[in-house]
């Protein structure tokens, strides 16, 4: 559904506006819940989540340049998007699966699970990764990604 904005006029769900006799001004109630309130309830803000995996190739200059896979990461940015250009390559051209290379080449714990992160929502992920994940579609592989963790590549799977 549609971003809402902040000033949305609409109501949550189960939420109706009401008249109150004796002060003569709106009160809000909840039909569900029973309960009733002067503020007008806040419309929820949407918790939407996309579900997504990723290859992770850090660097020296890493929030943390240390992994499962290699305990004192020395390589550079540049090195390492050379890395995960070609594992993309090589993912699109069908050569190795996206969830094999993850598996043995990412350098997040995520790795275990062939790069699967679990669905999230945008705030639990650092802005540039959620930020990709979430234009992508489902099944869409992104570009390379660079966020303070390395350099990523994305799939979408929910
Ligand atoms: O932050 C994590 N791992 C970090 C590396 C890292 N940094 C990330 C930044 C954005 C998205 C995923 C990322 N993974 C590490 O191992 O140093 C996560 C691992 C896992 C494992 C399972 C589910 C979610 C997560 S998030």
């Amino acid at each position: 559904q549609p971003k809402r904005a902040k000033s949305d006029p609409t109501l949550p769900p189960n939420w109706v506006e009401r008249m109150s006799r004796s002060r003569g001004v709106k009160y809000y109630f909840n039909v569900k819940t029973k309960e009733s309130r002067w503020e007008r309830p806040e419309p929820e803000q949407e918790k939407k989540t996309v579900t997504a995996s990723h290859i992770l190739c850090k660097h020296r200059d890493s929030r943390r340049p240390s992994s499962w896979r290699e305990q004192n990461i020395t390589r550079t940015k540049e090195e390492a998007i050379d890395i995960i250009k070609k594992h993309r390559q090589d993912i699109v051209d069908g050569k190795v699966t996206f969830e094999d290379v993850a598996r043995t080449e990412s350098d997040c714990s995520s790795a275990k699970r062939g790069g699967d992160l679990g669905p999230f929502t945008h705030d639990k992920m650092q802005k540039p990764f959620a930020d990709a994940a979430f234009a992508l579609e489902v099944g869409e592989l992104s570009d390379v990604v660079i966020s303070d963790s390395g350099v990523h590549i994305i799939k979408r799977t929910a």
